[in-house]
């Protein structure tokens, strides 16, 4: 069998990031992405005025920060809207600089030129590096005027995401749309700060309008102003529906001081319901650009918005800026030290690392490897035929086969058809090119795993995560009731070993639940279902209504994946469109069996009628037949099916009467009874479920000379009696 499709370009040694060395001396470098290009810049930090050595915060206070933690961005906008001064008020906040300077008296970090600080304004990049929260983030300060286009195009050749400032009086002026547009060119992802809400004119609604209308693009709105122009305090956090209010006490108004309070129906009620309605419109908004998130809202917030966590929407509203579906719209006023801080949260949550920004079936192979035992020799090159390691891949697994690229992968195909002059056409294909994988057995025990505290979760799912990739036949799931991690594997020994490496590799204690047994669920007759779903999501509608049956589908060798068959009335046209939308739903559907919640098996769904309102979205259609197929499994006669594993107990013959009588006593069947030399092997079958524990109990049987196996051979119906006693225990009862 030939596993997944999934090709990968492996480069060596590409660098794809901004390297930026020694900032903090006088003539930085800055490696630019591919090597291409180097930028020096004439600039001493130490020797500003103002500046003192001791002011300026280590660059090593983040050493070698994860590539994850890395932000390259560059900081755009039309001339005077503000750049220069909201870069030193993240530099002040950042603790780089211990006083503000000002563009007005000439004295800021980045405008570092005779010119710039004559002018005041910018016109050449510098760069700066500072951290953030845990983040390392080199920033690029490109020139606002229209003379100095060529720099900003060099800039954003090399950057992973970019703040776009505009002058909130303004809204979008003309160098904005040219450097907006040399930003689409190179795929830069955006963020938009709104600046200025404190000067007269400025104008929220006016600002977004003009970065809809203009720039073609759609903003998320993440804040609302508090009061605009002499009257703007601060701002409104929508997705926490915090209010935040800078220089509480007001003996300093350097804006270092915030607090953020949430919205209350006492203190704010008319806030409190712009902050809601926004809320939900940002839901919305991004449920439509987002088939996660959709899933997500459709499944378990449609009903009320305000149950949704914040946390599930800093990831989606992370995906869509990313993906450049939208651009996150933040406010406030750099010389009014207004609004920095969320800004730079704001950078390091929604804009990418530089691996991110790569492409998505790249693959970095960091070093080869050559075994010796558990000794490794590190090697510059391998030719074919040999065995090498390598380490660092992030998104191969076990059973994966790695081509440098598309077109190598097919000229190698050709030529090993030449070579073999046997090859057929459809062999010719790059897919054709794979190595068999491995054959995963499916696994038949599952526990829950938790690690000691919530802080710990990102370290065990890390782990969990290393180890699957290495070992297929561990699964990890979430339990959609309980939110608890699972591990599903091939038995007691094998959990017990990934529970140890763990600990010993990885350093995090974990608490395992009991060991229970993977059913599976079936039904017994045939059964019809109608569902539809109509909802409308920002200004869509989408309405779907769906007919289908499910029936007993008993092959040959049992398996999970669904058996789909399509009424012939159903237009091809339709199918064409939704049938992976429709046999998805089916799929996650049979996840879930309607009598205990596990996998559905030996069932087969005929989709028997589907109506569609234009432009309903496939995650629409998904949800419908999903829950159609659940509604379907409900009506029918339900069954459980257990795992009956093959079994082997090689003895020698004074223990084996005693090894007989225990299998009989574990609903044990009995094929043969073979001679090896001085033993006898017991070959047959037992429910999974009697076999918990065996090894020390055989052991005790057999005073320690006993071995045996065992391996799953299907899923059997339990007796009612059986199944009726699991029904009770699972639902407490027993
Ligand atoms: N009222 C108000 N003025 C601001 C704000 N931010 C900057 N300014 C003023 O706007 C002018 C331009 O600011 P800069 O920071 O130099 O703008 P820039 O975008 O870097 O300009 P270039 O480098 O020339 O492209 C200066 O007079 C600033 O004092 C703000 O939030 N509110």
């Amino acid at each position: 069998m030939l596993t997944k499709i999934r090709k990968f370009i492996v480069t060596h040694q590409k660098v794809s990031s901004l390297h930026l060395d020694h900032m903090c001396s006088c003539r930085s470098r800055v490696l630019l992405k591919g090597l291409i290009s180097r930028v020096f810049l004439g600039r001493n930090y130490n020797s500003l005025p103002g500046i003192i050595e001791n002011d300026v915060k280590s660059l090593r206070s983040i050493i070698n920060p994860p590539i994850s933690k890395i932000r390259n961005i560059g900081i755009m906008a039309h001339i005077d809207a503000g750049k220069t001064t909201t870069t030193e008020r993240i530099l002040y906040y950042s603790g780089y600089i211990r006083s503000l300077g000002d563009v007005d008296d000439g004295d800021t970090v980045t405008d570092f030129m005779a010119q710039e600080r004559e002018r005041g304004i910018t016109i050449q990049s510098a760069a700066v590096t500072f951290d953030w929260k845990g983040y390392r983030v080199n920033l690029i300060d490109t020139p606002g005027h229209v003379d100095f286009t060529l720099e900003v195009e060099r800039c954003l050749r090399v950057l992973d995401g970019a703040v776009a400032v505009f002058d909130a009086s303004a809204g979008v002026e003309a160098q904005t749309l040219t450097v907006w547009r040399q930003a689409d060119k190179h795929s830069v992802p955006r963020i938009c700060f709104l600046n200025k809400m404190d000067k007269t004119g400025a104008s929220f609604n006016y600002a977004i309008e003009s970065i809809r209308e203009k720039l073609k693009t759609k903003p998320l709105l993440l804040q609302l102003p508090i009061g605009e122009a002499k009257a703007f305090k601060g701002l409104v956090d929508i997705v926490t529906k915090e209010k935040v209010i800078w220089n509480p006490v007001s003996n300093s108004n350097d804006g270092k001081h915030f607090v953020r309070e949430p919205l209350t129906e006492i203190n704010d009620p008319e806030l409190l319901k712009e902050a809601t309605e926004a809320r939900n419109a940002l839901i919305e908004q991004i449920a439509d650009l987002d088939d996660e998130f959709a899933d997500l809202v459709l499944g378990e917030f449609i009903e009320n918005f305000d149950l949704l966590p914040s946390e599930k929407l800093y990831p989606a509203i992370r995906r869509v800026t990313v993906a450049q579906k939208a651009v996150p719209v933040l406010c406030g006023s750099a010389l009014k030290n207004k609004g920095i801080q969320p800004l730079l949260d704001a950078i390091t949550m929604y804009l990418p690392s530089p691996d991110e920004r790569s492409d998505e079936f790249l693959e970095r192979i960091s070093r080869l490897l050559l075994p010796f035992a558990d000794q490794h020799i590190e090697i510059p090159s391998l030719t074919a035929g040999n065995i090498a390691l390598t380490v660092g891949l992030k998104q191969t697994s076990t059973g994966d086969t790695i081509v440098s690229s598309k077109a190598s992968a097919l000229a190698a195909t050709r030529r090993a058809g030449k070579n073999e002059g046997k090859m057929d056409r459809k062999n010719t294909e790059t897919g054709s090119f794979l190595l068999a994988g491995v054959e995963i057995p499916e696994p038949v025990f599952f526990c829950t795993i938790e690690p000691p505290s919530v802080a710990k979760q990102p370290e065990l799912d890390r782990a969990l995560n290393c180890l699957q990739r290495e070992d297929p036949s561990l699964k990890v799931r979430l339990d959609p009731d309980s939110g608890q991690t699972i591990l599903c594997g091939m038995g007691e020994l094998h959990i017990e070993i990934i529970n140890d490496r763990i600990k010993r590799e990885y350093g995090v204690e974990t608490f395992l639940g009991p060991l229970q047994i993977a059913y599976r669920e079936t039904i017994l007759n045939s059964s019809r279902a109608t569902d539809t779903l109509d909802r409308t999501l920002g200004e869509k509608r989408h309405l779907v209504t769906v007919e289908l049956e499910v029936r007993p589908f008993v092959k040959e060798k049992s398996e999970v994946t669904p058996i789909i068959e399509y009424a012939e009335n159903i237009k091809e046209e339709l199918l064409q469109e939704f049938r992976e939308a429709i046999e998805n739903g089916i799929h996650s559907a049979y996840l879930q069996g309607p009598l205990l919640g596990f996998p559905v098996q030996d069932v087969a769904v005929t989709l028997c009628s589907l109506t569609l309102h234009p432009g309903t979205s496939t995650t629409m259609v998904s949800a419908c037949v999903s829950r159609c197929v659940q509604k379907a499994l409900k009506k029918a006669d339900k069954q459980v099916l257990e795992p009956l594993m093959n079994l082997e107990v090689t003895v020698t013959g004074d223990y084996l009467s005693s090894v007989l009588a225990d299998l009989a006593q574990r609903r044990g069947s009995i094929q043969e009874i073979q001679s090896r030399q001085d033993n006898r092997v017991v070959v047959g079958s037992v429910p999974l479920a009697e076999m918990m524990g065996y090894s020390t109990v055989l052991r005790t049987l057999s005073s320690g000379t006993a071995t045996f196996a065992l391996e799953l051979s299907t899923y059997q119906a339990m007796n009612l009696q059986d199944q009726n006693a699991l029904l009770n225990q699972r639902r407490g009862l027993a």
